[in-house]
C-alpha cells in the first residue's frame, strides 16, 4: 500500500482527531447557536421526565421510521431494528443528560459515521431527526406546567439539535473527502504504475530498434549516428578512431550445405566471439547478412590490428575448423579527421582488398572450400 494512504492510517485516530475537533472548537460551536450553560441545565432538568416518556417516545418514533419505504429497506430485518431503538433510546437520553463535551460529541460524530457507512442519505437522516424533533416538543408541551417552561426547553433542544446535525453533517463530508483523497492516492499509484510500464516498454523498444534480433549487437541503422558522435569525441580528446570491417570468408556454402539455421548459429557464434574481443566502450555492429565491424574510440588500426584483429583471428581458430574473415581497417586521426562514410568506405576497400588475396591464396594452395566445422562440436 501507498506511502500516503500509510500516513493516514485512520484506526490510530479518534473520530475528533481526524476531524480535527478540540475542546476549544466544541466551545465556538455552542456559542455560534447560542448554547449556553444554563440550556444544559434546562435539558437537564427534562431528563427524568424523557425516562418516563421513553417507550412512549420511541414507539411513535418507530411508526414513524417504519412508515418511509427508503429507512424500512435500509433497516432491513428485526434485529438491526432492535439495535436502532437501543441507540436511539441512548441518544434521546444523552440529550438529556446535560454533559455536552468530548464524550457527547464524539458519540454524535460516531452516529453520523454509522448513518453514512450503512448508506444512509442525509435527506433521510435529517428528516428522521425533525420528527423526533417534533416528537420531543410534543411531550414538552404535554408535560410542562407553563409556556414559559415549555419554550425554554424546547429553545435548548432546538439548539443542541443544531449543534449535534451540523457535527452529522460534517462527519458525511469527512468521509467524503476522505473518498476523494483514497480515491485520488489510488488513481497517482496507478499513474506512477502506468508510466513506469511505458518507461519500461519504451527502453525495451529502443533497445529492440538499435540491436539486430539474430547477433544481439547494435544494428546498421544507428551505425551513422554513433559513428557521427564517437568522431565528435574523439575530436573534442583529440583521439583517434579506428574502424575494422569484417566479412566471413565462404559463408554461403554453410547456408548452402549444411542449412540456414546451421547459417544463424555461425553468425551468432561469430558475433560473441567478436564481442568478446573487443573492449566495454568498442561497439559491435551486425552491418548485414555475413557482414560485422567494430567500432573503436581512443584506438589506431595498427593497434587494433595488433591487439583486436589478432585476438579475434586466435579465438577463430579456436573455436572453427578452417572459418576465417577478412578484415579491413581504417582509422582517422588528430588533425585530419575524415567523415564517417569515408570511414566506412576505407576499412570496406581494405576488406576487399584482403579478401581477393586470402581467396586468391587459397586458389593457388588448391585449399577446398569446404564449409568450417565448430571444434567443440
Ligand atoms: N543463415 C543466414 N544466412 C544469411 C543471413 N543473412 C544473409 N545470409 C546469407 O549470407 C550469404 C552471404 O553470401 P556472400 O555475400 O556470397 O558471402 P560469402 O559466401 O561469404 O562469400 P565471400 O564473402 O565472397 O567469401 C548469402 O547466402 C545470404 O543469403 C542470415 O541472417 N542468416
Amino acid at each position: 500500500m501507498d506511502q500516503q494512504l500509510k500516513t493516514t492510517n485512520k484506526t490510530t485516530l479518534t473520530l475528533l482527531e481526524q476531524m480535527g475537533l478540540n475542546e476549544y472548537e466544541i466551545e465556538q460551536r455552542k456559542q455560534l447557536f447560542g448554547f449556553e450553560s444554563s440550556d444544559a441545565v434546562i435539558l437537564r432538568g427534562c431528563h427524568d421526565l424523557i425516562d418516563a416518556e421513553l417507550e412512549d417516545l420511541l414507539f411513535k418514533f418507530h411508526d414513524f421510521q417504519t412508515g418511509v419505504p427508503e429507512i424500512v429497506q435500509l433497516i432491513g430485518d428485526s434485529d438491526t431494528m432492535a439495535r436502532l431503538s437501543s441507540a436511539q433510546s441512548r441518544y434521546i437520553l444523552q440529550l438529556f443528560s446535560g454533559d455536552y463535551g468530548i464524550s457527547y460529541v464524539n458519540d454524535i460524530l460516531r452516529i453520523g459515521m454509522v448513518h453514512k457507512r450503512i448508506g444512509v442519505e442525509p435527506k433521510l437522516y435529517f428528516s428522521a431527526m425533525l420528527e423526533l424533533k417534533n416528537i420531543l416538543f410534543e411531550v414538552m408541551r404535554k408535560e410542562l406546567q407553563s409556556e414559559e417552561e415549555y419554550d425554554r426547553v424546547t429553545k435548548a433542544l432546538e439548539k443542541l439539535l443544531m449543534f449535534d446535525n451540523t457535527l452529522v453533517f460534517d462527519t458525511y463530508i469527512h468521509s467524503l473527502v476522505s473518498e476523494v483523497q483514497i480515491a485520488r492516492v489510488r488513481s497517482e499509484e496507478y499513474a506512477r504504475e502506468l508510466e513506469l510500464k511505458v518507461m519500461e516498454r519504451t527502453k525495451q523498444l529502443e533497445e529492440q530498434s538499435r540491436t539486430d534480433p539474430l547477433t544481439g549487437l547494435l544494428n546498421v541503422r544507428h551505425l551513422q549516428s554513433i559513428m557521427n558522435q564517437v568522431l565528435k569525441a574523439a575530436q573534442r580528446r583529440n583521439e583517434a578512431v579506428c574502424f575494422i570491417y569484417m566479412d566471413i570468408d565462404n559463408f554461403k556454402p554453410i547456408n548452402d550445405e549444411l542449412g540456414h539455421l546451421a547459417g544463424d548459429k555461425v553468425l551468432k557464434g561469430v558475433a560473441r566471439l567478436i564481442k568478446s574481443c573487443c573492449r566495454e566502450e568498442d561497439r559491435c555492429f551486425r552491418y548485414g547478412g555475413d557482414e560485422f565491424c567494430i567500432l573503436l574510440p581512443n584506438c589506431d588500426a595498427e593497434h587494433a590490428e595488433k591487439v583486436v584483429c589478432e585476438r579475434i583471428r586466435v579465438a577463430l581458430g579456436k573455436e572453427w575448423e578452417s572459418l576465417e574473415i577478412s578484415m579491413g581497417l581504417a582509422d582517422t586521426q588528430p588533425p585530419d579527421y575524415i567523415s564517417s562514410d569515408d570511414l566506412i568506405r576505407k576499412a570496406d576497400a581494405a576488406m576487399y582488398a584482403n579478401k581477393k588475396q586470402s581467396k586468391a591464396a587459397r586458389a593457388e594452395s588448391g585449399s577446398s572450400d569446404e564449409p568450417p566445422t565448430e571444434k567443440s562440436a
